[in-house]
């Protein structure tokens, strides 16, 4: 296993990239950890897989150097790299049983016959294969096809990492949620370092302990999935985490610890804050916003939604689209207000999270 550093990284399809626009990846400094279960999460085009690429080998970088530990492996094949893949589509051999299958990275490597055995029975039996094991994989089903690709991506033990792009895809609603615990559970068992690609918060959130945001070629924020949710570092993790996502409003202007909205309405901002330049906005959850009768902003309701365990109040704030998540059982009539968590209330200027002063705030 290793440590990934991706140092000063940059990628351009383009032969003479000239503005930052030409990078599909912009410039990068990361380091991921040894053993770390990390998420790669960003809407389609965001450079998900460029990114992947680059750490597997499939690509070189324009820019900067990839390190496993302290091994430079930014010009080496991906044969070189020691990594397992499991990608969107099975890739299985059909005409070889599901034992031979599993067994075959291992068998490729001349382990010893008792050791395959005993690795390949413990690797069927976490994805709920051992039944299958003397089978054909010809006639599988797409679910157990990508349950024997990522038995073999897990197989090897001495893998620097193993990558994952977007494997739940082939398999259905029901199926995704137990092979993304069982996953997790490899990783409890296994401490592989590993880094799954998916364009699916739900995935990214139930699977990692890392969850790396990417938005138009740049990492914007490399966080847990609570800090995602608290304390989103850009406006776009505020939009795609959460459902709905945050409720943004421009402010005026800050003042110390209170935000000045264009109609002039003044916000508490339950912490003190620099001054900002650019465009500034406060940025809510919608779980953090109540409807009160008094002593907030005034709030014109446009639907309710049911969701089953709380309803969704969307409604507007100076013309502005603004959700509030209502706790069960409490009614809506005679609230024409929405006021906001002190404390829980995150400031934007030009789309980043600006800190506040004080201490432990941030
Ligand atoms: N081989 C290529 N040549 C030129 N441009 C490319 C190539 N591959 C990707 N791109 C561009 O680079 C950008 C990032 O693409 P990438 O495939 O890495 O994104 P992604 O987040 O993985 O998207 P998806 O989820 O749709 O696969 C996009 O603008 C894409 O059009």
């Amino acid at each position: 296993m290793a440590r990934i550093t991706l140092q000063n990284l940059a990628h351009s399809y383009l032969p003479h990239p000239r503005s930052d626009a030409d990078f599909a990846l912009k410039r990068m400094d990361h380091v991921w950890q040894d053993g770390g279960a990390y998420a790669l999460l960003g809407a389609s085009g965001c450079g998900k897989t460029t990114l992947l690429n680059i750490i597997s080998g499939l690509l070189t970088p324009s820019q900067g150097r990839v390190l496993f530990g302290d091994r430079d492996v930014t010009a080496a094949p991906t044969a070189e790299r020691n990594i397992a893949q499991v990608f969107q589509f099975p890739v299985v051999y059909d005409t070889m049983t599901v034992r031979d299958n599993l067994a075959f990275p291992l068998r490729n490597r001349g382990k010893d016959a008792a050791y395959v055995k005993a690795r390949v029975d413990r690797i069927a039996r976490m994805i709920g294969m051992e039944a299958w094991l003397n089978r054909k994989a010809q006639g599988l089903t797409a679910d157990a096809k990508q349950k024997i690709s990522l038995g073999r991506g897990m197989v090897r033990e001495d893998v620097n990492a193993i990558l994952f792009d977007e494997p739940l895809t082939v398999i259905d609603p029901q199926m995704k949620w137990e092979l993304r615990t069982q996953l997790k559970e490899l990783h409890r068992q296994f401490g592989h370092t590993m880094i799954y690609v998916t364009h699916d918060q739900t995935e990214a959130l139930t699977f990692a302990q890392q969850v790396v945001v990417m938005h138009e070629g740049r990492v914007v924020q490399m966080g847990t999935p609570e800090e995602l949710f608290e304390k989103p570092a850009h406006s776009f993790v505020g939009y795609f985490i959460g459902s709905p996502g945050m409720n943004f409003l421009d402010a005026e202007e800050l003042r110390g610890d209170q935000a000045l909205l264009p109609g002039g309405e003044v916000v508490a901002l339950g912490a003190h804050y620099p001054p900002v330049a650019g465009r500034v906005q406060i940025g809510i959850r919608p779980e953090h916003a109540r409807l009160v009768a008094s002593g907030g902003l005034p709030l014109t309701i446009r639907r309710i939604e049911d969701l089953g365990r709380h309803r969704l109040v969307r409604g507007e704030v100076a013309g502005r689209p603004l959700n509030v998540v209502m706790p069960e059982g409490m009614a809506v009539g005679g609230l024409p207000q929405v006021a906001f968590a002190p404390g829980k209330i995150n400031v934007y200027a030009d789309d980043w999270r600006v800190a506040p002063l004080e201490q432990g705030g941030g």
